[in-house]
Protein backbone atom coordinates (compact mmCIF):
# COMPACT_ATOMS: atom_id res chain seq x y z
CA UNK A 1 0.00 0.00 0.00
CA UNK A 2 1.25 3.55 -1.09
CA UNK A 3 2.95 5.10 2.38
CA UNK A 4 0.52 8.20 3.63
CA UNK A 5 2.77 11.22 3.43
CA UNK A 6 1.39 14.08 5.80
CA UNK A 7 3.50 13.31 8.32
CA UNK A 8 7.43 13.67 7.59
CA UNK A 9 11.00 14.13 8.94
CA UNK A 10 13.07 17.66 7.91
CA UNK A 11 16.00 18.29 8.21
CA UNK A 12 16.66 21.58 8.05
CA UNK A 13 20.17 23.65 8.21
CA UNK A 14 20.80 27.57 8.11
CA UNK A 15 23.12 28.84 6.38
CA UNK A 16 26.84 29.70 7.52
CA UNK A 17 28.10 33.33 8.29
CA UNK A 18 30.52 34.32 5.64
CA UNK A 19 33.76 35.52 7.00
CA UNK A 20 34.29 38.87 7.88
CA UNK A 21 37.58 39.79 5.87
CA UNK A 22 41.18 41.37 7.07
CA UNK A 23 42.63 44.14 4.35
CA UNK A 24 44.58 47.16 4.32
CA UNK A 25 43.39 49.71 1.92
CA UNK A 26 46.29 50.57 -0.40
CA UNK A 27 46.76 53.24 -2.93
CA UNK A 28 49.97 54.93 -4.85
CA UNK A 29 52.12 56.76 -2.14
CA UNK A 30 49.93 55.88 0.64
CA UNK A 31 51.00 51.87 1.86
CA UNK A 32 48.68 51.50 4.97
CA UNK A 33 45.66 53.82 4.62
CA UNK A 34 43.78 51.91 6.77
CA UNK A 35 41.55 48.55 7.42
CA UNK A 36 38.82 48.08 4.36
CA UNK A 37 38.00 44.32 5.09
CA UNK A 38 34.13 44.18 4.74
CA UNK A 39 31.17 42.13 6.80
CA UNK A 40 30.74 38.63 5.97
CA UNK A 41 27.11 37.93 4.39
CA UNK A 42 24.45 36.49 7.33
CA UNK A 43 23.54 32.81 6.39
CA UNK A 44 20.06 32.45 4.92
CA UNK A 45 17.79 30.82 7.25
CA UNK A 46 15.26 27.68 6.50
CA UNK A 47 11.77 29.38 6.88
CA UNK A 48 8.25 26.99 6.87
CA UNK A 49 5.28 29.28 4.76
CA UNK A 50 1.69 28.38 5.29
CA UNK A 51 0.84 28.71 1.22
CA UNK A 52 -2.61 28.20 0.37
CA UNK A 53 -1.72 26.48 -2.77
CA UNK A 54 0.01 23.89 -1.14
CA UNK A 55 -1.93 20.50 -0.05
CA UNK A 56 0.88 18.06 0.60
CA UNK A 57 3.85 17.52 2.47
CA UNK A 58 4.83 14.75 -0.16
CA UNK A 59 7.64 17.35 -1.48
CA UNK A 60 9.22 16.91 1.86
CA UNK A 61 9.30 13.16 1.66
CA UNK A 62 11.37 13.70 -1.77
CA UNK A 63 13.77 15.81 -0.63
CA UNK A 64 14.01 15.55 3.70
CA UNK A 65 17.80 17.71 3.58
CA UNK A 66 16.66 20.92 3.29
CA UNK A 67 19.34 23.33 3.19
CA UNK A 68 20.01 27.24 3.04
CA UNK A 69 22.83 29.14 1.39
CA UNK A 70 25.62 30.00 3.19
CA UNK A 71 26.61 34.07 2.87
CA UNK A 72 29.56 35.27 1.18
CA UNK A 73 32.36 36.08 2.98
CA UNK A 74 33.62 40.10 3.22
CA UNK A 75 36.38 41.63 0.70
CA UNK A 76 38.53 44.03 0.76
CA UNK A 77 38.10 47.77 -0.25
CA UNK A 78 34.93 47.56 1.57
CA UNK A 79 32.90 44.98 0.04
CA UNK A 80 30.28 43.13 2.39
CA UNK A 81 29.43 39.52 1.36
CA UNK A 82 26.33 39.07 -0.12
CA UNK A 83 23.82 37.58 2.17
CA UNK A 84 22.67 33.65 1.53
CA UNK A 85 18.79 34.01 0.50
CA UNK A 86 16.53 32.29 3.02
CA UNK A 87 14.91 29.58 1.83
CA UNK A 88 10.87 29.82 1.99
CA UNK A 89 9.32 26.11 1.51
CA UNK A 90 5.79 25.99 1.46
CA UNK A 91 3.26 24.26 3.51
CA UNK A 92 -0.20 23.35 3.86
CA UNK A 93 -2.45 25.11 6.16
CA UNK A 94 -2.53 23.58 9.34
CA UNK A 95 0.74 21.77 9.28
CA UNK A 96 2.02 20.80 12.72
CA UNK A 97 5.66 21.53 13.46
CA UNK A 98 7.32 18.65 16.29
CA UNK A 99 10.73 17.99 17.56
CA UNK A 100 11.82 14.57 17.92
CA UNK A 101 10.42 14.23 21.08
CA UNK A 102 6.99 14.83 20.18
CA UNK A 103 6.65 18.88 21.47
CA UNK A 104 4.98 21.09 19.39
CA UNK A 105 6.69 23.77 18.22
CA UNK A 106 4.33 25.40 16.27
CA UNK A 107 1.10 24.81 15.03
CA UNK A 108 1.05 26.91 11.49
CA UNK A 109 -2.39 28.32 10.95
CA UNK A 110 -3.76 31.03 8.39
CA UNK A 111 -1.73 31.84 4.56
CA UNK A 112 1.52 33.49 5.28
CA UNK A 113 2.15 31.89 9.01
CA UNK A 114 5.69 31.21 9.36
CA UNK A 115 8.16 29.28 11.63
CA UNK A 116 11.92 29.78 11.25
CA UNK A 117 13.47 26.34 11.14
CA UNK A 118 16.96 26.88 11.10
CA UNK A 119 17.87 30.52 11.55
CA UNK A 120 20.95 31.37 9.13
CA UNK A 121 24.81 32.06 10.75
CA UNK A 122 25.67 35.49 11.83
CA UNK A 123 27.95 37.10 8.72
CA UNK A 124 31.47 38.37 10.70
CA UNK A 125 32.46 41.55 10.93
CA UNK A 126 35.68 42.83 8.57
CA UNK A 127 38.89 44.46 9.87
CA UNK A 128 37.12 47.98 9.26
CA UNK A 129 34.20 46.98 10.96
CA UNK A 130 36.21 46.47 13.55
CA UNK A 131 38.54 49.24 14.04
CA UNK A 132 37.85 52.09 16.66
CA UNK A 133 39.80 54.67 18.20
CA UNK A 134 41.59 52.40 20.67
CA UNK A 135 42.07 49.70 18.06
CA UNK A 136 43.24 51.52 14.47
CA UNK A 137 44.03 48.77 12.60
CA UNK A 138 42.67 45.66 13.94
CA UNK A 139 44.51 42.50 12.06
CA UNK A 140 41.75 40.15 12.70
CA UNK A 141 38.17 39.63 11.54
CA UNK A 142 35.68 37.69 13.33
CA UNK A 143 34.45 34.63 11.43
CA UNK A 144 31.10 33.47 10.37
CA UNK A 145 29.05 31.47 12.77
CA UNK A 146 27.86 28.21 11.37
CA UNK A 147 23.83 28.12 10.79
CA UNK A 148 21.23 25.95 12.98
CA UNK A 149 20.41 22.89 12.66
CA UNK A 150 17.57 21.39 13.65
CA UNK A 151 15.35 17.72 12.81
CA UNK A 152 11.76 18.50 13.07
CA UNK A 153 8.61 16.31 11.88
CA UNK A 154 5.66 18.16 9.93
CA UNK A 155 2.30 17.06 10.59
CA UNK A 156 -1.12 18.18 8.19
CA UNK A 157 -4.21 18.05 9.90
CA UNK A 158 -6.27 19.37 7.22
CA UNK A 159 -8.54 22.31 7.86
CA UNK A 160 -11.67 23.14 6.30
CA UNK A 161 -15.25 23.89 7.23
CA UNK A 162 -16.57 20.14 6.76
CA UNK A 163 -14.87 17.22 6.68
CA UNK A 164 -16.37 13.78 4.68
CA UNK A 165 -16.92 10.86 6.57
CA UNK A 166 -17.63 8.14 5.04
CA UNK A 167 -15.86 4.32 4.28
CA UNK A 168 -13.73 3.42 1.60
CA UNK A 169 -15.38 3.79 -1.84
CA UNK A 170 -18.25 5.24 -0.37
CA UNK A 171 -18.02 8.23 -3.21
CA UNK A 172 -16.62 11.18 -0.64
CA UNK A 173 -14.10 11.69 -3.85
CA UNK A 174 -16.81 12.06 -6.30
CA UNK A 175 -19.26 14.42 -4.19
CA UNK A 176 -16.52 16.74 -3.44
CA UNK A 177 -15.31 16.09 -7.34
CA UNK A 178 -19.12 17.51 -8.07
CA UNK A 179 -19.45 20.17 -5.92
CA UNK A 180 -16.20 22.07 -6.10
CA UNK A 181 -13.53 22.59 -8.53
CA UNK A 182 -11.38 20.17 -6.93
CA UNK A 183 -10.62 17.22 -9.34
CA UNK A 184 -9.56 14.03 -6.72
CA UNK A 185 -8.44 10.75 -8.05
CA UNK A 186 -12.01 8.33 -8.03
CA UNK A 187 -11.70 5.01 -8.74
CA UNK A 188 -13.86 1.17 -7.26
CA UNK A 189 -10.97 0.05 -5.04
CA UNK A 190 -10.79 1.13 -1.79
CA UNK A 191 -8.13 3.83 -0.19
CA UNK A 192 -7.97 5.52 -3.67
CA UNK A 193 -7.38 8.71 -1.83
CA UNK A 194 -4.56 8.71 0.65
CA UNK A 195 -4.05 12.44 0.97
CA UNK A 196 -7.02 14.83 1.54
CA UNK A 197 -8.30 16.82 -0.70
CA UNK A 198 -9.43 20.42 -0.52
CA UNK A 199 -11.99 21.68 -1.89
CA UNK A 200 -14.46 25.27 -1.87
CA UNK A 201 -18.12 25.27 -2.51
CA UNK A 202 -19.97 28.26 -3.18
CA UNK A 203 -24.25 28.19 -2.21
CA UNK A 204 -25.68 31.19 -2.29
CA UNK A 205 -23.63 33.98 -0.56
CA UNK A 206 -21.72 31.12 1.91
CA UNK A 207 -18.74 29.80 0.34
CA UNK A 208 -17.01 27.08 2.18
CA UNK A 209 -14.09 24.71 2.12
CA UNK A 210 -14.91 21.05 2.53
CA UNK A 211 -12.04 18.08 2.95
CA UNK A 212 -12.34 14.87 1.14
CA UNK A 213 -10.43 12.43 3.61
CA UNK A 214 -9.55 8.42 3.36
CA UNK A 215 -11.93 6.04 4.34
CA UNK A 216 -12.70 5.13 7.15
CA UNK A 217 -13.05 1.68 8.62
CA UNK A 218 -13.83 0.15 11.72
CA UNK A 219 -10.75 0.06 14.12
CA UNK A 220 -9.53 3.41 12.83
CA UNK A 221 -9.43 4.80 15.88
CA UNK A 222 -6.52 1.52 16.57
CA UNK A 223 -4.68 2.76 13.85
CA UNK A 224 -6.51 0.14 11.55
CA UNK A 225 -6.35 0.92 7.50
CA UNK A 226 -5.83 4.71 7.28
CA UNK A 227 -7.38 5.30 10.94
CA UNK A 228 -5.44 7.35 12.67
CA UNK A 229 -4.62 9.46 9.49
CA UNK A 230 -7.91 9.68 8.53
CA UNK A 231 -8.78 11.17 12.16
CA UNK A 232 -6.31 13.73 12.30
CA UNK A 233 -7.77 15.67 9.53
CA UNK A 234 -11.40 15.26 10.52
CA UNK A 235 -9.90 16.78 13.99
CA UNK A 236 -10.11 19.85 12.88
CA UNK A 237 -12.93 20.40 10.61
CA UNK A 238 -15.91 22.27 12.30
CA UNK A 239 -18.66 20.01 10.95
CA UNK A 240 -18.93 16.61 9.57
CA UNK A 241 -21.14 15.10 6.72
CA UNK A 242 -21.65 11.10 6.50
CA UNK A 243 -21.24 9.71 3.11
CA UNK A 244 -23.02 6.27 3.07
CA UNK A 245 -22.98 4.01 0.28
CA UNK A 246 -26.71 2.19 -0.61
CA UNK A 247 -25.34 0.29 -3.50
CA UNK A 248 -22.43 -1.48 -1.74
CA UNK A 249 -22.86 -5.38 -1.89
CA UNK A 250 -20.70 -6.08 0.76
CA UNK A 251 -22.05 -8.46 3.58
CA UNK A 252 -22.55 -7.23 6.80
CA UNK A 253 -22.77 -3.60 5.82
CA UNK A 254 -26.08 -1.37 5.33
CA UNK A 255 -26.34 2.17 5.92
CA UNK A 256 -27.35 2.39 9.50
CA UNK A 257 -24.29 -0.47 10.52
CA UNK A 258 -21.98 2.13 8.38
CA UNK A 259 -23.24 4.85 10.04
CA UNK A 260 -22.28 3.45 13.70
CA UNK A 261 -19.41 2.37 12.93
CA UNK A 262 -18.43 5.80 11.83
CA UNK A 263 -19.66 7.77 14.82
CA UNK A 264 -18.01 4.59 16.97
CA UNK A 265 -14.79 5.55 15.82
CA UNK A 266 -14.90 9.23 16.33
CA UNK A 267 -16.36 8.96 19.84
CA UNK A 268 -13.17 7.58 20.18
CA UNK A 269 -10.80 9.13 18.60
CA UNK A 270 -12.54 12.36 20.34
CA UNK A 271 -11.74 10.77 23.65
CA UNK A 272 -8.17 10.18 22.79
CA UNK A 273 -7.92 14.18 21.67
CA UNK A 274 -9.80 15.84 24.41
CA UNK A 275 -6.79 15.44 26.81
CA UNK A 276 -4.55 16.75 24.37
CA UNK A 277 -6.95 19.51 23.39
CA UNK A 278 -9.32 20.55 25.66
CA UNK A 279 -9.89 24.43 24.16
CA UNK A 280 -11.53 23.07 20.54
CA UNK A 281 -15.33 21.70 20.62
CA UNK A 282 -15.96 17.48 20.65
CA UNK A 283 -15.69 15.98 17.64
CA UNK A 284 -19.03 14.20 18.82
CA UNK A 285 -20.91 17.45 19.40
CA UNK A 286 -19.88 18.72 16.10
CA UNK A 287 -22.38 19.58 13.52
CA UNK A 288 -23.63 16.73 11.08
CA UNK A 289 -25.51 15.80 8.20
CA UNK A 290 -26.12 12.47 6.74
CA UNK A 291 -25.54 12.19 2.64
CA UNK A 292 -27.15 8.35 1.39
CA UNK A 293 -25.35 7.82 -1.76
CA UNK A 294 -25.59 6.09 -5.23
CA UNK A 295 -29.32 6.85 -5.45
CA UNK A 296 -28.96 6.69 -9.67
CA UNK A 297 -28.78 2.70 -8.53
CA UNK A 298 -32.35 1.53 -8.12
CA UNK A 299 -31.78 -1.12 -4.85
CA UNK A 300 -29.53 1.76 -3.75
CA UNK A 301 -32.56 4.32 -3.60
CA UNK A 302 -35.01 1.91 -1.77
CA UNK A 303 -32.68 1.06 0.61
CA UNK A 304 -31.95 5.24 1.47
CA UNK A 305 -35.91 5.69 1.13
CA UNK A 306 -36.17 2.60 3.47
CA UNK A 307 -33.45 3.61 6.16
CA UNK A 308 -34.81 7.44 5.74
CA UNK A 309 -37.02 7.67 8.93
CA UNK A 310 -34.43 5.71 10.93
CA UNK A 311 -32.19 8.53 10.62
CA UNK A 312 -34.09 11.49 10.78
CA UNK A 313 -35.49 9.36 14.07
CA UNK A 314 -31.76 9.36 15.29
CA UNK A 315 -31.97 13.49 14.68
CA UNK A 316 -29.66 13.84 11.63
CA UNK A 317 -30.60 15.50 8.47
CA UNK A 318 -31.08 12.98 5.73
CA UNK A 319 -30.28 14.04 1.97
CA UNK A 320 -30.47 11.36 -0.82
CA UNK A 321 -27.99 12.10 -3.93
CA UNK A 322 -26.26 10.46 -6.84
CA UNK A 323 -23.15 12.15 -7.71
CA UNK A 324 -23.45 10.45 -10.86
CA UNK A 325 -26.39 11.84 -12.28
CA UNK A 326 -25.91 14.91 -9.94
CA UNK A 327 -29.42 14.65 -8.03
CA UNK A 328 -30.01 16.37 -5.16
CA UNK A 329 -26.59 17.89 -4.89
CA UNK A 330 -28.00 21.74 -5.07
CA UNK A 331 -30.09 21.27 -1.83
CA UNK A 332 -27.33 19.42 -0.17
CA UNK A 333 -25.02 22.43 -0.85
CA UNK A 334 -27.10 25.01 0.68
CA UNK A 335 -28.02 22.84 3.47
CA UNK A 336 -24.21 22.42 4.28
CA UNK A 337 -23.58 25.74 4.42
CA UNK A 338 -27.00 26.04 6.98
CA UNK A 339 -24.20 23.59 9.20
CA UNK A 340 -21.38 25.74 8.57
CA UNK A 341 -23.34 28.92 9.31
CA UNK A 342 -24.15 26.82 12.71
CA UNK A 343 -21.09 25.41 13.30
CA UNK A 344 -19.13 29.33 12.66
CA UNK A 345 -22.09 30.22 15.52
CA UNK A 346 -20.91 27.64 17.89
CA UNK A 347 -17.94 28.42 17.39
CA UNK A 348 -17.81 31.92 17.67
CA UNK A 349 -20.13 31.34 21.73
CA UNK A 350 -17.12 29.49 22.39
CA UNK A 351 -14.94 32.26 21.33
CA UNK A 352 -16.91 34.68 23.30
CA UNK A 353 -17.24 32.18 26.42
CA UNK A 354 -13.31 32.04 26.03
CA UNK A 355 -12.28 35.87 25.18
CA UNK A 356 -9.25 34.25 23.30
CA UNK A 357 -7.75 34.66 19.61
CA UNK A 358 -10.12 32.31 17.54
CA UNK A 359 -8.88 28.84 16.23
CA UNK A 360 -9.79 29.65 13.09
CA UNK A 361 -8.60 32.77 12.58
CA UNK A 362 -4.99 32.68 14.26
CA UNK A 363 -1.80 34.76 13.93
CA UNK A 364 0.83 34.48 12.45
CA UNK A 365 3.79 32.16 14.33
CA UNK A 366 6.75 33.64 14.29
CA UNK A 367 9.54 32.11 16.30
CA UNK A 368 11.59 34.25 17.82
CA UNK A 369 14.17 33.25 20.33
CA UNK A 370 14.31 33.17 23.64
CA UNK A 371 16.67 35.48 25.08
CA UNK A 372 17.72 34.90 28.79
CA UNK A 373 18.00 37.94 30.77
CA UNK A 374 21.52 37.06 31.74
CA UNK A 375 23.77 36.96 29.26
CA UNK A 376 26.06 33.88 30.78
CA UNK A 377 25.76 31.46 33.70
CA UNK A 378 28.87 30.35 35.42
CA UNK A 379 28.47 26.70 37.31
CA UNK A 380 31.28 25.32 39.07
CA UNK A 381 31.99 21.91 38.50
CA UNK A 382 34.22 19.59 40.67
CA UNK A 383 35.49 16.99 39.00
CA UNK A 384 38.62 14.85 39.57
CA UNK A 385 41.25 17.62 42.10
CA UNK A 386 40.58 20.66 40.09
CA UNK A 387 37.23 22.37 39.58
CA UNK A 388 36.01 23.57 36.37
CA UNK A 389 33.65 26.54 35.95
CA UNK A 390 31.38 25.92 32.77
CA UNK A 391 30.10 29.41 31.09
CA UNK A 392 27.12 29.05 29.17
CA UNK A 393 25.28 31.76 27.44
CA UNK A 394 24.38 32.84 23.66
CA UNK A 395 27.23 35.51 23.42
CA UNK A 396 29.99 33.80 24.75
CA UNK A 397 29.33 30.74 22.86
CA UNK A 398 28.62 32.76 19.80
CA UNK A 399 31.79 34.97 20.62
CA UNK A 400 33.71 31.91 20.65
CA UNK A 401 32.65 30.51 17.31
CA UNK A 402 33.49 33.61 15.32
CA UNK A 403 37.27 33.38 16.60
CA UNK A 404 40.36 32.88 14.80
CA UNK A 405 42.27 31.02 17.17
CA UNK A 406 45.22 31.12 14.57
CA UNK A 407 45.55 35.07 15.24
CA UNK A 408 46.53 36.26 18.37
CA UNK A 409 44.58 39.77 17.76
CA UNK A 410 41.60 37.81 17.81
CA UNK A 411 42.30 35.78 20.54
CA UNK A 412 43.03 38.94 22.51
CA UNK A 413 39.70 41.01 21.08
CA UNK A 414 37.90 37.50 22.64
CA UNK A 415 39.18 38.42 26.19
CA UNK A 416 38.34 41.70 26.14
CA UNK A 417 35.07 40.77 24.80
CA UNK A 418 34.71 38.39 27.79
CA UNK A 419 35.56 40.68 30.28
CA UNK A 420 33.66 43.28 28.77
CA UNK A 421 30.78 41.33 29.69
CA UNK A 422 31.18 40.23 33.01
CA UNK A 423 32.55 37.12 33.08
CA UNK A 424 35.64 37.13 34.58
CA UNK A 425 34.09 39.09 37.46
CA UNK A 426 32.05 36.39 37.87
CA UNK A 427 34.78 34.30 37.92
CA UNK A 428 36.49 35.67 40.50
CA UNK A 429 33.50 36.53 42.56
CA UNK A 430 33.05 32.68 42.34
CA UNK A 431 36.15 32.32 43.56
CA UNK A 432 38.00 30.59 40.59
CA UNK A 433 41.98 31.04 40.44
CA UNK A 434 43.90 31.95 37.09
CA UNK A 435 45.02 28.16 35.89
CA UNK A 436 41.81 26.97 36.70
CA UNK A 437 40.16 25.40 33.41
CA UNK A 438 36.95 27.20 32.12
CA UNK A 439 34.91 25.09 29.75
CA UNK A 440 32.93 27.79 27.07
CA UNK A 441 29.40 26.53 25.08
CA UNK A 442 28.14 22.75 25.28
CA UNK A 443 30.10 20.04 26.93
CA UNK A 444 30.50 17.86 23.51
CA UNK A 445 32.10 20.60 22.01
CA UNK A 446 32.45 23.41 23.92
CA UNK A 447 36.04 25.45 24.08
CA UNK A 448 38.16 24.69 26.95
CA UNK A 449 40.90 27.47 28.05
CA UNK A 450 42.90 27.69 31.16
CA UNK A 451 41.72 30.87 32.82
CA UNK A 452 44.45 33.40 32.79
CA UNK A 453 42.81 36.71 33.89
CA UNK A 454 42.93 39.85 31.84
CA UNK A 455 43.42 41.68 35.03
CA UNK A 456 45.90 40.70 36.79
CA UNK A 457 48.66 42.55 36.29
CA UNK A 458 46.31 45.45 37.13
CA UNK A 459 44.05 47.81 35.03
CA UNK A 460 45.88 50.66 33.71
CA UNK A 461 47.46 47.58 31.50
CA UNK A 462 44.12 47.64 29.63
CA UNK A 463 44.62 51.66 28.98
CA UNK A 464 47.15 50.75 25.76
CA UNK A 465 45.58 50.76 22.15
CA UNK A 466 44.71 47.42 21.01
CA UNK A 467 47.61 47.50 18.42
CA UNK A 468 49.96 48.02 21.40
CA UNK A 469 48.58 45.81 23.83
CA UNK A 470 50.99 46.07 26.99
CA UNK A 471 50.28 42.34 27.41
CA UNK A 472 51.18 41.24 24.88
CA UNK A 473 54.72 42.65 25.37
CA UNK A 474 54.88 40.94 28.60
CA UNK A 475 57.96 38.13 29.02
CA UNK A 476 57.36 36.76 32.32
CA UNK A 477 54.24 35.28 31.21
CA UNK A 478 53.92 32.81 28.32
CA UNK A 479 53.40 34.08 25.16
CA UNK A 480 49.76 34.01 23.31
CA UNK A 481 52.10 32.02 21.05
CA UNK A 482 53.20 29.37 23.34
CA UNK A 483 49.83 29.31 25.12
CA UNK A 484 48.36 28.62 21.89
CA UNK A 485 51.01 25.53 21.28
CA UNK A 486 49.71 24.57 24.97
CA UNK A 487 46.13 24.77 23.88
CA UNK A 488 46.46 22.72 20.49
CA UNK A 489 48.78 19.94 22.71
CA UNK A 490 46.21 19.51 25.12
CA UNK A 491 43.33 19.62 22.55
CA UNK A 492 45.52 17.12 20.41
CA UNK A 493 46.03 14.38 23.92
CA UNK A 494 42.55 15.04 24.21
CA UNK A 495 41.32 13.82 20.88
CA UNK A 496 43.93 10.91 21.37
CA UNK A 497 42.48 10.12 24.76
CA UNK A 498 39.22 10.00 23.70
CA UNK A 499 39.98 7.44 20.99
CA UNK A 500 41.73 5.47 23.23
CA UNK A 501 38.69 5.51 26.20
CA UNK A 502 36.12 5.34 23.21
CA UNK A 503 38.24 1.59 22.07
CA UNK A 504 38.16 0.98 25.82
CA UNK A 505 34.36 2.14 26.12
CA UNK A 506 33.53 -0.94 23.83
CA UNK A 507 35.38 -2.84 25.42
CA UNK A 508 32.78 -2.25 28.49
CA UNK A 509 35.80 -1.81 30.90
CA UNK A 510 35.78 2.26 31.69
CA UNK A 511 33.62 4.44 32.83
CA UNK A 512 35.26 7.52 33.50
CA UNK A 513 34.83 10.61 31.57
CA UNK A 514 37.05 12.49 28.88
CA UNK A 515 37.78 15.36 31.35
CA UNK A 516 37.68 13.29 34.32
CA UNK A 517 40.45 11.12 32.98
CA UNK A 518 42.33 14.15 31.61
CA UNK A 519 42.47 16.08 34.79
CA UNK A 520 43.61 13.38 36.38
CA UNK A 521 46.27 12.23 33.73
CA UNK A 522 47.32 15.48 33.80
CA UNK A 523 47.60 15.54 38.02
CA UNK A 524 49.13 12.19 38.05
CA UNK A 525 52.21 13.68 35.46
CA UNK A 526 52.11 16.81 37.89
CA UNK A 527 53.08 14.45 40.69
CA UNK A 528 55.59 12.23 38.88
CA UNK A 529 57.44 15.62 38.31
CA UNK A 530 57.20 17.07 41.49
CA UNK A 531 58.97 13.85 42.56
N1 LIG B 1 -23.35 4.48 -9.35
C1 LIG B 1 -22.70 5.38 -8.63
N2 LIG B 1 -21.42 5.19 -8.39
C2 LIG B 1 -20.77 6.12 -7.68
C3 LIG B 1 -21.42 7.27 -7.17
N3 LIG B 1 -20.51 7.99 -6.47
C4 LIG B 1 -19.35 7.32 -6.55
N4 LIG B 1 -19.49 6.20 -7.27
C5 LIG B 1 -18.44 5.22 -7.56
O1 LIG B 1 -17.94 4.67 -6.36
C6 LIG B 1 -16.56 4.39 -6.49
C7 LIG B 1 -15.76 5.04 -5.36
O2 LIG B 1 -15.84 6.46 -5.48
P1 LIG B 1 -14.82 7.42 -4.77
O3 LIG B 1 -15.37 8.79 -4.93
O4 LIG B 1 -13.45 7.17 -5.23
O5 LIG B 1 -15.00 6.93 -3.28
P2 LIG B 1 -14.23 7.45 -1.96
O6 LIG B 1 -15.22 7.49 -0.88
O7 LIG B 1 -13.51 8.70 -2.27
O8 LIG B 1 -13.23 6.24 -1.71
P3 LIG B 1 -11.82 6.22 -0.95
O9 LIG B 1 -11.05 7.40 -1.46
O10 LIG B 1 -11.20 4.94 -1.31
O11 LIG B 1 -12.12 6.32 0.50
C8 LIG B 1 -16.14 4.91 -7.85
O12 LIG B 1 -16.07 3.83 -8.76
C9 LIG B 1 -17.25 5.85 -8.22
O13 LIG B 1 -17.43 5.92 -9.63
C10 LIG B 1 -22.81 7.43 -7.47
O14 LIG B 1 -23.47 8.39 -7.08
N5 LIG B 1 -23.38 6.45 -8.20
MG1 LIG C 1 -11.59 9.13 -2.25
Amino acid sequence: MASFVDRVIVHATGGNGGHGCVSVKREKFKPLGGPDGGNGGDGGSVILRVDGQSTTLLGFHHAPHQKAPNGEPGKGDMRHGFKGQDLVLSVPDGTVVKDREGNVLADLLGEGSEYVLAAGGQGGRGNAALASPKRKAPGFALLGTPGEEQEVELELKSIADIALVGFPSAGKSSLIAAMSAARPKIADYPFTTLVPNLGVVQAGDTRFTVADVPGLIPGASEGKGLGLEFLRHVERCAALVHVIDCATLEPGRDPLTDLDALEEELAHYAQDIADEDPSSIPLTQRPRLVVLNKVDVPEARELADFVRVELEQRGYPVFEISTASHEGLRELSFAMAALVSEARAQEEQREQQRQTVPVLQPEPVRRRRGRDRREFVITREDRAEEPLYHVRGEKPERWVLQTDFNNDEAVGYLADRFAKLGIEDELFRIGAKPGNAVLIGPEENGVVFDWEPTMVGGAELLGGPRGSDLRLEETSRPTRREKREQFYDRMDAKSEARAELEQERRAGVWTESVDARDRRRTSETKETNEK
